[in-house]
């Protein structure tokens, strides 16, 4: 048997959704950068959902319905409040909130692929509420209820605010989501395809990717990244800091990749937004403190900054909490999750992987009083 560490270089499966081939990549042949600067989030989602960018007709068609899914059934609500709610990490409120709205959901075991469809749109309109339910009555604050004229991404805002966000601040969260939605076969992906090709129902397979988004080394990076900034605190400090955890072979968070080399094609973009935001609200420091470590990492390690990096100073320019940055990466990924989860399903074969044995040899069973 040949072992490959952490299924580098694996090819597991054939997807027609999103590539990345020489640094390069697309939703569905479509470059990232095109997406980034002219694609609303919604149209990203029927994009990746049908392969095709949606007539206006369409678009219309899948507005209407996230705005109409939105709302979360009272008992989501309900449980929140039972929550260690001082303690609980917001991420892990979403991942024990999908797997309760699936009991709510009298189509969750039904595999029909327009059944599934109909579960993919539900989801998707209910993730921005949970985030923001979630962050509000953990404040002591009523959650608020989305409105039916607001794209995705000013709804996000709003439900997480109650104020009308200002159009700098949609252009950008909007951006975001685009920037996030999908990539190929990543962990949470591969978690996500690895569940339902079981023949599991679409709840479990997001309850298992958002549990795989959560650590550190996946999404979590993001609020990482904004805790080593807050740590660092000054632009004088990020020399010695950097220097000290390089030399100390730590990581320094928001950066490497396990597929690019020459860098992540996102993080330019965010890079930009960082600068305009950190500006706008008087915080340039954000943005400094981050393209010296960028300056340092690249220079020291050659490891270019990931899509994690900058969106942590985006995000905080949007006044966003930084425990809601991972949850809000899901909140774009799961288009992606269920793209790829109602494809294994179109194609289903249960993903069984071998492990190479290095335990003892065999062994003969004795007694529990007898063992020393
Ligand atoms: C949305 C996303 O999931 S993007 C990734 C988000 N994660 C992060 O930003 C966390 C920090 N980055 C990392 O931990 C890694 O780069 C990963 C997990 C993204 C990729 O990991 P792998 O492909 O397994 O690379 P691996 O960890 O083996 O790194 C290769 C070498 O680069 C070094 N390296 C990789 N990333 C970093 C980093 N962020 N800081 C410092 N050194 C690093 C490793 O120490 C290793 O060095 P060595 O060969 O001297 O031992
Ligand atoms: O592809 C990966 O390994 C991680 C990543 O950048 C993503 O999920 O967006």
């Amino acid at each position: 048997m040949t072992v490959t560490r952490g299924l580098e270089g694996v090819v597991a499966t054939t997807s027609s959704i999103s590539s990345i081939i020489d640094d390069t990549l697309t939703y569905v042949g479509y470059d990232i950068d095109d997406l980034a600067e002219n694609a609303s989030f919604e149209e990203v989602i029927y994009l990746l959902w049908h392969r095709k960018l949606p007539v206006q007709s369409e678009l219309d068609g899948l507005k209407k319905e996230l705005a109409q899914n939105m709302a979360l059934p009272k008992e989501v609500l309900e449980h929140f409040k039972m929550y260690p709610i001082e303690s609980v990490h917001p991420m892990a409120a979403l991942r024990t909130a999908v797997s309760l709205l699936g009991l709510y959901d009298e189509e969750a075991d039904v595999m029909e692929e327009e059944a599934n469809f109909r579960k993919a749109v539900r989801l998707q309109a209910k993730m921005p509420a949970i985030v923001t339910a979630f962050a509000r009555i953990r404040k002591g604050l009523e959650p608020i209820a989305p409105r039916e004229d607001l794209n995705f991404a000013a709804n996000f805002l709003y439900m997480l605010t109650g104020k009308e966000p200002e159009p700098i601040a949609i252009e950008a969260f909007n951006k975001a989501l685009v920037l996030h939605a999908d990539h190929e076969l990543n962990a949470s992906t591969f978690t996500a395809r690895v569940c339902v090709a079981t023949l599991s129902d679409i709840y479990s397979g997001v309850t298992a990717a958002i549990g795989a988004l959560k650590g550190p080394l996946h999404g979590g990076a993001n609020e990482a990244v904004m805790k080593m900034l807050k740590e660092i605190g000054t632009l004088e400090n990020v020399e010695p800091y950097v220097r000290k955890k390089l030399e100390n072979k730590e990581k320094i968070m928001g950066f490497g990749h396990r597929v690019y080399r020459k860098g992540d094609p996102r993080a330019k973009h965010l890079r930009l937004m960082s600068q305009k935001l950190t500006e706008l609200t008087g915080e340039p420091h954000w943005y400094q403190m981050s393209t010296q470590i960028e300056g340092i990492v690249t220079g020291e390690k050659n490891l270019p900054p990931n899509v994690d990096f900058y969106s942590a100073s985006v995000y905080h320019s949007l006044g966003i909490d930084h425990d809601l940055f991972t949850p809000i990466f899901a909140v774009s990924r799961v288009s992606g999750w269920l793209a790829h989860i109602l494809e294994q399903y179109e194609n289903n074969r249960l993903i069984r992987p071998r492990a190479e044995y290095n335990g003892p040899g065999m062994q003969k069973y004795v007694e529990v009083s007898l063992r020393g």
